[in-house]
C-alpha cells in the first residue's frame, strides 16, 4: 500500500506492506516476484509518481562493479586529463556545463550513445585501455537494457496493450538513440575543476538541476551517496535513499506521450551536499531518431481524446536541445485542444482580478 504522510518539514510517501508497517521511501518493487501484482505495482508507481525502485533486478554485480571502478578511476584523473574527453558535445566529457544552453551544476560527467561502434570511439580519448573500458560500458548497457525493456514489457501488458513488446522494441531497435551518462558530483570544496571552488556550504547545493528526461525509460544506480529527489504534484521535493543493490526507473516525456498522460514523466533532480562522492550511472532508453511518437491507439479514447500530436523522436530531440534544462518541452506538443484545455484549468485556479 502506497501512503503519502506528512512531517513538520517535507512531505515523504511511505510504503507499507501488508502488515502495515513501513518498508521504505518510494514504491519498492521485487522483480522477482512474477506474476499479475508485480505489474500492478509498476502499473500504479507509473501513474503515480512516474518512479519507482527495483530489487532482484537481475543486472550481474560484477557488471555494476566493473562500470563503477571504470567511472571512479576516470573522475579521479586531473582536470586536465579528464578535458581531453571534452567538452560535452553533446556526448564527451562535460564539468559544471549541462547542455549547450547555460546551465549548469556542481558535477562533472560522461555523456555516450549506446551505439558500441560510438563508445568504442569515444573509449580512446577516455581510458589508456580503451577496451577494458568499452566492454565495461556495453555490457552493463546490455545488462540494463535487458532490465529496461523488461519493464516496458511489464507496463505494456498491464495496460493491456496486444502487442506486449511495442515498447520494448523501440528501445531494442538498432538504430535506438538510448543514452548512457556517468555523473560523478565530487563533494563541496573539492577542486575537481581548474579554477577555485567556493567552500561556502549551500543547503542545496544543485548537483543537476530540476529537469524531466525527453526519453522513454531511465534506469539510474547510484553509489551509497544520497542526492536523488523526485518532485511530487505539490512542488515537494521527495529525497530518494541511495541503494546500490537497486535500479531508480523514472518514467521519460516519451512514455508520457505514449500513453497519453496516463504516466507522468516525473520532475527531479541531484543535490550535491554530501561530503562522500557521489557517481551515479544512468542509462536512457530511447527510440530510433525516425520513429514516430504518438498515443498507443489502446490509450486514447472518446473520454480521453489524444493530448499530443505524433512527432518523431528527432522532432522532439531538437526541442529539448532548443530548451533549458528546466524547461517543460512536451507542452510544444500537445494537440491545440488538450492546450487550450490545460489554459483553462489553469485560469479557474487563478484569483480573477
Ligand atoms: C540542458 C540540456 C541538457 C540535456 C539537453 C538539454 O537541452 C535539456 C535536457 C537535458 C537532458 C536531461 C536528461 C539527460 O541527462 C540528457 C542526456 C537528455 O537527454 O536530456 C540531458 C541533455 C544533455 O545533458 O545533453
Ligand atoms: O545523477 C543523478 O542522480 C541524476 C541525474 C539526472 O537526472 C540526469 O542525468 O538526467
Ligand atoms: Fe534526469
Amino acid at each position: 500500500m502506497v501512503v503519502a504522510s506528512t512531517t513538520t518539514t517535507t512531505t515523504t510517501t511511505t510504503i507499507r506492506n501488508e502488515k502495515e508497517q513501513a518498508v521504505g521511501g518510494v514504491p519498492v518493487i521485487d522483480l522477482s516476484r512474477k506474476g499479475p501484482q508485480v505489474r500492478e505495482l509498476i502499473l500504479k508507481a507509473c501513474e503515480d509518481y512516474g518512479f519507482f525502485k527495483v530489487i532482484n533486478h537481475g543486472v550481474p554485480k560484477d557488471a555494476i562493479a566493473r562500470i563503477e571502478e571504470e567511472g571512479f578511476h576516470f573522475f579521479a584523473k586531473p582536470a586536465s586529463e579528464k578535458r581531453k574527453a571534452g567538452p560535452a558535445n553533446p556526448f564527451g566529457y562535460g564539468c559544471n556545463s549541462i547542455g549547450f544552453n547555460g546551465d549548469k551544476g556542481e558535477v562533472e560527467y560522461i555523456l555516450l550513445h549506446t551505439n558500441p561502434l560510438s563508445i568504442s570511439q569515444a573509449s580512446k580519448a577516455i581510458s589508456t585501455d580503451p577496451t577494458t573500458f568499452s566492454c565495461a560500458v556495453n555490457d552493463y548497457i546490455q545488462a540494463v537494457r535487458d532490465l529496461a525493456c523488461e519493464i516496458l514489457d511489464l507496463i505494456a501488458e498491464a495496460l493491456r496493450v496486444p502487442d506486449r513488446s511495442v515498447l520494448s522494441s523501440l528501445v531494442r531497435d538498432v538504430d535506438s538513440d538510448s543514452l548512457f551518462r556517468l555523473n560523478h558530483y565530487p563533494p563541496p570544496g573539492t577542486d575537481y575543476k581548474d579554477w577555485s571552488t567556493s567552500r561556502h556550504h549551500h543547503r542545496h547545493r544543485i548537483g543537476f538541476g530540476e529537469h524531466t528526461d525527453p526519453q522513454i525509460l531511465t534506469v539510474l544506480r547510484s553509489n551509497e551517496v544520497e542526492g536523488l529527489q523526485i518532485s511530487l504534484d505539490d512542488g515537494v521535493w521527495v529525497p530518494i535513499p541511495p541503494d546500490p543493490t537497486s535500479f531508480c526507473i523514472n518514467v521519460g516525456d516519451a512514455l508520457q506521450v505514449l500513453t497519453n498522460g496516463r504516466f507522468r514523466s516525473v520532475r527531479h533532480r541531484a543535490i550535491a551536499n554530501s561530503c562522500k562522492p557521489r557517481l551515479s550511472i544512468i542509462y536512457f532508453g530511447a527510440p530510433p531518431l525516425h520513429a514516430w511518437i504518438s498515443p498507443l491507439p489502446e490509450m486514447v479514447t472518446p473520454q480521453r481524446p489524444p493530448l499530443y500530436r505524433p512527432f518523431t523522436w528527432a522532432d522532439y530531440k531538437k526541442a529539448t536541445y532548443s530548451l533549458r534544462l528546466g524547461d517543460t518541452r512536451l507542452d510544444l506538443f500537445r494537440t491545440p485542444t488538450s492546450h487550450q484545455d490545460a489554459i483553462n484549468s489553469l485560469n479557474s485556479t487563478q484569483p480573477s482580478i
